[in-house]
């Protein structure tokens, strides 16, 4: 699908409509689509070229499909990664126990995959925090016990996105 050498492979994986494709649109393009959600069919690839530590780093992003019917895919698309973002909702708990499926699908299928748990759509929660249904320090428990990075983000206002990967 891509004719480009890639240096690092990344995963975005996730519940649907948690905001995989918005991050990687804000990340690639810095924009925010407006308009009704579209799902990804099996995924998307994206690549980003990053000036680091003195030379050209080609990321090549792979933007899975977050519906349940496309999970089979999705292990595709997670093989030979080196990190894997797996984002949930802020917004919706169930979506946090979706991460739980994927991190336990990584830890078992692709033990040296560097693991970022992104709780994405934090500008919902800007003017009623209210609407927060997972809460920060839950998933830093849980990020310390299996070793992955936390960050909240919003691909809407492009908080903590571009940041984000910087340890990649
Ligand atoms: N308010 C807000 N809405 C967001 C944000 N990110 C995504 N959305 C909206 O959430 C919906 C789903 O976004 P997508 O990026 O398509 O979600 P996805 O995780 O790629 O979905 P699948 O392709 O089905 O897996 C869209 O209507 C987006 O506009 C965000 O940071 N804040």
């Amino acid at each position: 699908m891509s004719g480009q050498r890639v240096d690092v492979k990344v995963v975005m994986l996730g519940k649907e409509s948690v905001g995989k494709t918005s991050l990687v649109e804000r990340y690639a393009h810095h924009r925010f689509l407006q308009g009704p959600y579209q799902n990804t069919i099996g995924a998307a690839f994206v690549a980003k070229t990053m000036y680091v530590g003195g030379r050209n780093l080609t990321l090549g992003i792979w933007d899975t499909a977050g519906s349940e019917r496309y999970e089979a895919m999705s292990r595709i698309y997670y093989r030979g990664a080196k990190a894997a973002i797996v984002c949930y909702d802020l917004t919706d708990s169930s979506s946090f126990d979706r991460v739980k499926f994927w991190v336990n699908e990584l830890q078992n299928f692709e033990e040296n995959c560097r693991l970022y748990i992104c709780g994405n759509k934090s500008d919902l929660l800007e003017n009623d925090k209210s609407q927060r249904q997972v809460d920060f320090h839950d998933v830093q428990d849980y990020a310390e016990e299996i070793k992955a990075y936390v960050c909240e983000t919003s691909s809407k206002t492009g908080q903590s996105v571009e940041t984000g990967p910087a340890e990649l």
